[in-house]
């Protein structure tokens, strides 16, 4: 019997132009899910608790939890109110992290990115440097949006991956050079996180769920960007699209 191609939900920003509302989803995501992942993308609209979320995990085979320049609210950790002027998406919020935390329970494979990575530590928990920069002994992780985005998302700072990890096991190396666009990062770890990558200054910049069933990654830079072009990326979204087609053809 053919194997049936899986079907990914990927998380999408509610952003407003024109006095219009839209849930969007960078195309970098939906091409790595595409073309590496060899799945189905599919956008999941930011309705909250109007979602049913339920229903959705039925009929999807794993999740992906993208970035944004959007910050959590930092109420969903016990954080300080933000900074005046701090962009947030209140929707994204409501719908992302009771999805995770439903994902674990329900064992759906998923892979996590950047605000992805920050909303699982939330969900499970744990807390968030607002300004990783302003931090004694941390680096700048930011990247400068006025220039092109592929400066934006060149590569920026070493990675050391934790040893016998699932990142180290994807390609046997212990330290990788990654792009770096976030101001956020994390602070306390939640339960249950294993550390599979640390920067330089020891800010965590991926992590794992202990015990997980299903694939549950999540990694604060991006490797959904020139994704075909780094072993680490494709090694990522390749073992993803795997385990979301194993659940496939499972169902
Ligand atoms: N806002 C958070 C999360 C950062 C993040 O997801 N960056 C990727 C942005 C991608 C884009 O510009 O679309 C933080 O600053 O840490």
């Amino acid at each position: 019997m053919r194997s049936r191609k899986a079907v990914i939900g990927i998380s999408t920003c509610r952003t407003s132009r024109n006095g219009n509302e839209y849930d969007s989803v960078s195309r970098y995501y939906s091409e790595a899910v595409a073309y590496v992942s060899n799945a189905i993308p599919l956008g999941i609209p930011s309705l909250g608790d109007k979602l049913d979320s339920d229903e959705l995990l039925e009929q999807i085979d794993g999740l992906l939890f993208t970035g944004s320049p959007s910050n959590v609210d930092p109420g969903h950790y016990g954080g300080a109110p933000s900074e005046q002027g701090t962009l947030h998406d209140p929707a994204r919020d409501a719908t992302t992290l009771p999805l995770i935390q439903k994902a674990l329970d329900q064992k759906i494979p998923f892979l996590a990115i950047c605000r992805g990575f920050q909303e699982l530590n939330v969900a499970l928990g744990g807390t968030l440097h607002q300004k990783v920069q302003d931090v004694p002994g941390k680096m700048d992780h930011r990247a400068d949006y006025e220039a092109p985005i592929a400066e934006r998302f060149a590569l920026a700072h070493e990675v050391e991956l934790a040893p016998a990890g699932i990142l180290f096991n994807l390609i046997g190396k212990s330290k990788v050079q990654v792009n770096s666009v976030h101001a956020q990062g994390v602070d306390r770890l939640g339960e249950g996180l294993l550390a599979e990558a640390y920067a330089p200054d020891g800010l965590v910049e991926a992590v794992s769920v202990s015990g997980a069933s299903a694939f549950a990654l999540a990694v604060q830079w991006h490797p959904e960007w020139n994704v075909s072009d780094n072993e680490l990326s494709n090694a990522i979204f390749s073992a993803f699209g795997e385990a979301c087609r194993e659940r496939a053809n499972r169902r």
